[in-house]
């Protein structure tokens, strides 16, 4: 492809070349590099994904940072771009970074920022949204309704799951697993059965002070549980919801055969990255079990789905929109810039990239820190006392 043509320029006399593939919500991560002197470019083509080869053309001869996103190739061949262009800092506009290959990072001493915590509620609240529209068949309804079929109550019409009582599992108990979970067990009263490779020391206690806390309200106590493998939730839950890193450890954790001892009742819920799922095995056990439902966020081919998927009514879809609320975007926007900006300064590294807020406080100038840098130590990095 040619170079980009559309690109907009901001602060152009700035000394640090900044260029961000997209334009990106809210104006204070602009306004933050220009007020240290950064030249920020914006490619504001009108193409969804760009390629690797559009990305070297933005990068241009000198370039000291840049600010991409999930859907881009970043691997040997941009590293060693950026790096011959004097760069020495990316950030990925998401908390995600499967899409960076970080080994080729640290060869060339490049920085890799990510975007953690600031989107941990919103995409918990999606994955909710998912698990309740599946549970009681929201989207079908809605369908139904716009088609004009409704002609009266009826004592079987999109009869649905209760989630009360039930068991929620989640596969990931990380940050946005656990804000899930917690939703699930406070929101609807579920017992909580996780997987993840380490204790979720602090989601235990919390559904174990929860359950006291019905208890004594003379309720039913709602139950945690951390199962040994993953096959044990997927077997006992009610509703699941997948919440771990893409890595090779969690690519297709879901496929024919672990599909086949969930319930045939069951809800699969997936905000996490779609290779998580073998979707080609998750649309033929759809077809087999009209009573399994889905809500999904992401897909394994995305932006397409597999042949199928788009014609079942057991499917709820959406288009990767989990962290997409304003307040979030923006402060993803912001954290990005800050981290690119942080390496060009030559700041230390946040030392808890989990608490994030100063950062984000637009009343007072940020700390003179990278907020969150995934190949600090790999880079020899220092931390900041702060
Ligand atoms: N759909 C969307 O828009 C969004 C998707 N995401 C995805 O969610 C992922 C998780 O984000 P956070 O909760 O912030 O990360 P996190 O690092 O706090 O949590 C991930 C958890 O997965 C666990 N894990 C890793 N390998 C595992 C395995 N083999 N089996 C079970 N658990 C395993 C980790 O121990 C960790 O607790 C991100 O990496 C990203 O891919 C994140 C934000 C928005
Ligand atoms: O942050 C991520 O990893 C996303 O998928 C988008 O928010």
């Amino acid at each position: 492809m040619a170079k980009p043509v559309s690109i907009e320029v901001w602060n152009p006399n700035g000394k640090y070349r900044v260029v961000s593939t997209k334009p990106m919500p809210g104006n204070r991560w602009i306004d933050l590099l220009i007020e240290q002197d950064c030249r920020v470019e914006i490619c504001t083509q009108k193409k969804t994904i760009l390629s690797v080869e559009d990305i070297i053309a933005l990068i241009g001869d000198k370039c000291d940072g840049v600010i991409g996103q999930l859907t881009e190739d970043w691997g040997e061949t941009l590293f060693s771009t950026l790096s011959r262009a004097g760069g020495k800092a990316f950030s990925n506009m998401a908390v995600g970074y499967n899409n960076v290959d970080v080994n080729a990072a640290n060869k060339y001493g490049v920085a890799v920022g990510n975007t953690p915590v600031i989107l941990t509620e919103t995409t918990a609240e999606l994955a909710a949204s998912l698990s309740l529209s599946a549970a009681r068949r929201i989207v079908e309804a809605d369908e139904f309704m716009r088609a004009g079929l409704y002609d009266g109550w009826l004592p079987n019409l999109f009869v649905g799951n209760l989630l009360k009582g039930q068991t929620v599992g989640v596969i990931g108990a990380g940050r946005i697993g656990s804000a899930y979970a917690r939703m699930m067990v406070e929101g609807f009263k579920m017992n909580l059965i996780y997987y993840d490779l380490y204790q979720a020391t602090r989601l235990e206690k919390f559904v174990t002070a929860y359950g006291q806390f019905l208890k004594a309200n003379g309720e039913q106590p709602v139950t945690w549980k951390r199962a040994s493998s993953m096959e044990e939730v997927l077997r006992e839950a009610d509703v699941i919801s997948l919440h771990p890193i893409l890595d090779k450890t969690t690519y297709h954790l879901v496929n024919k055969d672990s599909l086949a001892i969930m319930k045939k009742e069951a809800v699969l819920v997936n905000c996490s990255r779609g290779p998580v799922i073998d979707e080609v095995a998750l649309v033929e056990h759809l077809k087999q079990n009209p009573m399994f439902r889905v809500g999904l966020d992401v897909f394994e081919d995305e932006p397409y789905m597999k042949p199928g998927l788009a014609d079942l009514k057991n499917a709820v879809v959406v288009p990767h929109i989990a962290s997409a609320s304003k307040w979030t975007r923006e402060g993803m926007a912001t954290l990005a810039a800050l981290n690119v900006l942080g390496k060009i300064k030559g700041y230390p590294v946040w030392s808890n990239p989990n608490q994030v807020e100063p950062f984000l406080n637009e009343n007072a100038p940020p700390p003179a820190a990278n907020p969150s840098i995934v190949n600090a130590k790999a880079l020899g990095l220092p931390v900041s006392r702060l």
